[in-house]
């Protein structure tokens, strides 16, 4: 069976269209499409009307391998009135979303990047050092900030952006009804060596109640809400391939960047995160600066004589979206257990996501979505994997690292 597909917009690369992002208000988005395999009309009704039903059983066959019963979805039909109905505001901010990750994927793969770090004088990464040169933004870093503050901006939706690259949370829009929270690029210091970066975002409500604060006050509320208020969270991986992996509080789905379309397709609908893995994913050459407790337990399943008696394997690329993406496919746990990785940036969406998967995110003795947050730029230790690993490792009870000396690289 072929499948046909007609597009409505003649550049499929200019997502979304100019006319979306001058329409910032917009209060509903249209899926580009209109897609028909063997001669039926898909289009919304491919991703059916719930998404339990739209992901349950779902087939994903790429527009390449020539379609199929089901042909594929993409992340805006999904979230849209025939899928999932996330709601039209959040529809359109997740296609400026998708958007400014499209830039980014562009930008982390340009050839220019090695000028651009020549021209702004800051220091490659990997080499020596002080750990405060370590904490410097990269030029990919503030390019990337920029390019998510302006595509939030447009969407008209967000109230306020809180991100890891900025002092304070920006006010956007006052007619806007989300608060997002991001890292721009995580994993920046791996660029020189083409090691995976990625995007990482959480999608708050705006607290209304809070409206009549002055608006540095307001904007700093809202972005420490406790990551058990997230209406939905994500990270975009830049790596072989381009993956946008999100939840909006029904599943983790991830989608994959069709370059020949523009497109994030589903590929990897209501993932599960296998109950126990094999793999121990952390920085061990901070072994000596580890807790007794810590030590203990990667010594033992090292050695397979944990409660699952095989053997682990070690694996960390040091960029925490794919570290954690591979833990999302492969199981396992994935961890920084001194305090370092941003609990309202990094820690609190990707707890939610591994949480969605059926897997458990934690700082080593609480779950990660139930703590408080007390200032924008908190650090937590995180531990974040299968069901089962983690039960173990938490059960060692000293897990987290006290000495967090400023590592140089
Ligand atoms: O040096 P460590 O403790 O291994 O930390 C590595 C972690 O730091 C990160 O690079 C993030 O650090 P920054 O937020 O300072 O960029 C993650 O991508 C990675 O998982």
């Amino acid at each position: 069976m072929q499948s046909t597909i007609t597009l409505s917009s003649p550049t499929p690369f200019g997502f979304p269209p100019n006319s979306l992002l001058s329409r910032a208000n917009t209060p509903s988005f249209q899926p580009k499409k209109t897609i028909s395999v063997g001669g039926g009309k898909l289009g919304n009704g491919r991703c059916h009307s719930r998404m339990d039903s739209s992901v349950r059983g779902f087939r994903v066959r790429s527009q390449m391998s020539g379609g199929g019963e089901n042909g594929f979805c993409t992340l805006m039909e999904f979230v849209g009135k025939g899928g999932a109905d996330v709601g039209d505001d959040l529809v359109v901010l997740l296609a400026h979303l998708q958007y400014a990750a499209k830039r980014i994927a562009a930008l982390v793969a340009s050839p220019f990047n090695s000028s651009l770090e020549k021209q702004s004088g800051v220091a490659a990464g990997g080499g020596g050092g002080s750990g405060s040169e370590r904490d410097t933004p990269k030029p990919l870093d503030i390019i990337s900030n920029e390019i998510i503050r302006s595509s939030l901006q447009n969407s008209g939706k967000v109230a306020v952006m809180a991100s890891e690259e900025d002092d304070a949370p920006i006010w956007l829009t006052d007619g806007g009804s989300f608060v997002v929270v991001t890292d721009p690029l995580d994993g920046s210091r791996n660029i020189d060596a083409s090691i995976p970066t990625g995007t990482i975002f959480g999608i708050y409500n705006r607290l209304v109640e809070l409206d009549h604060l002055p608006v540095e006050e307001r904007a700093l509320l809202n972005s420490l809400q406790s990551g058990t208020r997230l209406v939905a969270a994500g990270y975009v991986l830049y790596s072989s391939a381009t993956i946008l992996c999100a939840s909006f509080g029904l599943g983790t789905h991830a989608f994959t960047l069709d370059h020949s379309t523009g497109d994030f397709i589903l590929t990897h609908p209501n993932i599960k995160i296998p109950p126990r893995g094999q793999i121990y994913s952390v920085n061990d050459a901070r072994y000596f600066d580890w807790p007794e407790g810590l030590r203990r337990y990667i010594d033992t399943v090292r050695q397979g004589k944990g409660r699952y008696p095989k053997k682990y394997s070690a694996r960390y690329i040091c960029s925490l979206v794919a570290d954690f993406h591979r833990t999302l496919m492969y199981g396992g746990v994935a961890m920084n257990p001194r305090d370092h990785l941003r609990l309202v940036y990094e820690a609190n969406p990707l707890s939610f996501l591994v949480e969605q998967a059926g897997g458990r995110g934690s700082d080593g003795k609480s779950r990660i979505l139930s703590l408080q947050p007390v200032k924008l730029h908190q650090r937590r230790p995180l531990f974040l994997g299968s069901s089962e690993d983690m039960e173990e490792l938490e059960s060692y009870g000293d897990v987290q690292q006290k000495v967090n000396p400023g590592y140089e690289v």
